[in-house]
């Protein structure tokens, strides 16, 4: 339906931070976690915003999200259909993994899932992030806590983690979104015909999560591996990279943006802008009478794409006048949870996919990544997946390998 482009060739950089496939006994699914009630609200906020300097007045703001959804965030509730969705696809084709889940920041915590982990028997697992991209947030984090996890429980030497590569430009991920945009701007514009204007502009906005510019500039960089990123970070490049592909495939003619929301860092701290909502507000000045809203940072509806996007912005589109509409994120989408077992096949010695598949120039991603990639200046942490670290690895003899001599 689709032309998107997609190569399978690796390049030089990407194949010395290859690692070999292994025989992993689990899956860990780690996400952000999300709380279940009005009582986990602040609480959950504490957990993700410890040591961070988010002015309290934002903490109060992003509570009222929270609280206008009962206090509940879709988010777990997402994550439970993806490791559903992801067993039955494992299942399906005849691979015995099974897939734990654990959170950054609320119940099912990483830290005890692992230790569960162990104490099942489970010796060497493979992370899979609902994180797309590189960018102290979305990797560096989840490997340093997996890192501090493992040494503060003394597991450390004793379970092996590994994780999958970063999959921003992987065609299960970008996919979904392709089908979303195409059928989003055919939404748009029949509503502008219905309203006497089929030919008034429309922008494609892709929106991602703001993040710090000094963790933009820092992200995808290390000293081990110098490369040069438009916009002088990876973060930026690959979503600009990601929406070129999108559009090529979509809508060569249709003009897009690349837009960002939910900043929450003290005033004075630059974040990554424009702000969608303040990008919205240039884009009516200069006519534009329609909009389709690509969610491209994220991979499920949680309350950043419900609130900032579904709520705050698509309300700032009714106030301008513009017609829009939000596509949906892969979610469980039946092309992107085949694709996270192709990513997750990648690496594993069973049923193995030797071909790296990446619909970007940019890619395909590390398996390990480079000494100190994405780190963000609050101080060296044990982190894992990492070269050069041997943090989440295993120095003693594997008991699955000497099994299988
Ligand atoms: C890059 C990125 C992603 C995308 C990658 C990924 O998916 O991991 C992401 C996802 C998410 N962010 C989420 C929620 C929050 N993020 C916050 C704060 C922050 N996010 C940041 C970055 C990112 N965040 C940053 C640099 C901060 C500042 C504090 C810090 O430096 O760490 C805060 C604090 C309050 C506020 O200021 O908003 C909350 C509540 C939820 C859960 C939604 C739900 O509950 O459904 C999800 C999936
Ligand atoms: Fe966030």
């Amino acid at each position: 339906m689709s032309d998107l482009s997609v190569s399978t060739e690796l390049n030089a950089v990407t194949e010395r931070f290859r690692q070999a496939p292994k025989q992993y006994d689990a899956v860990l699914l780690a996400s952000f976690g999300g709380p279940e009630g009005q009582d986990d609200v602040i609480p959950f906020l504490r957990n993700v915003t410890r040591g961070r300097g988010i002015p309290d007045e934002r903490l109060e703001e992003v509570s009222h999200h929270y609280r206008a959804f009962g206090g509940i965030s879709p988010i777990n509730q997402q994550n439970r259909e993806l490791k559903a969705a992801l067993e039955a696809e494992l299942a399906a084709r005849g691979i015995e993994l099974p897939v734990l889940w654990g959170n950054r920041n609320w119940d099912p915590y990483i830290a005890p899932v692992l230790q569960d982990a162990y104490d099942a028997g489970h010796r060497r697992m493979l992370m899979l992030t609902t994180s797309a991209y590189t960018c102290y947030s979305s990797c560096r984090q989840y490997r340093e806590d997996i890192g501090i996890a493992l040494t503060e429980s003394g597991l450390d030497g004793k379970l092996e983690v590994d994780k999958v590569r970063a999959y921003f430009d992987h065609p299960g991920f970008i996919e979904p979104f392709v089908e979303g945009t195409a059928a989003g701007l055919a939404k748009v514009r029949a509503e502008l015909a219905t309203a006497g204007t089929p030919d008034a502009p429309v922008r494609v906005l892709f929106a991602t999560h703001s993040i710090p510019t000094r963790d933009a500039e820092a992200a995808g960089a290390s000293e081990e591996e110098p490369r040069e990123f438009e916009g002088n970070s990876a973060y930026v490049a690959q979503h600009l990279a990601n929406a070129r592909a999108i559009m090529a495939a979509v809508a060569p003619d249709v003009e897009w943006d690349l837009v960002y929301q939910s900043r929450s860092g003290a005033p004075h701290v630059p974040w990554l802008e424009p702000d969608i909502n303040d990008h919205l507000e240039v884009l009516a000045e200069q006519g534009i009478k329609g909009a389709v809203i690509v969610p491209l940072g994220f991979v499920s509806d949680h309350m950043e794409v419900a609130w900032d996007l579904d709520t705050e912005a698509l309300e700032t589109c009714k106030n301008l006048g513009i017609a829009a509409t939000r596509v949906p994120t892969p979610g469980t989408h039946s092309t992107f949870v085949s694709g996270l077992v192709d990513l997750i096949c990648e690496r594993t010695v069973e049923q193995n996919i030797s071909e790296r598949p990446h619909a970007t120039e940019l890619g395909p991603w590390y398996d390990v990544l480079p000494a100190g990639c994405s780190e963000n200046f609050r101080g060296a942490k044990p982190v894992i997946a990492e070269n050069g670290s041997t943090v989440g690895t295993v120095h003693e003899a594997h008991p699955v390998e000497e099994g299988t001599k």
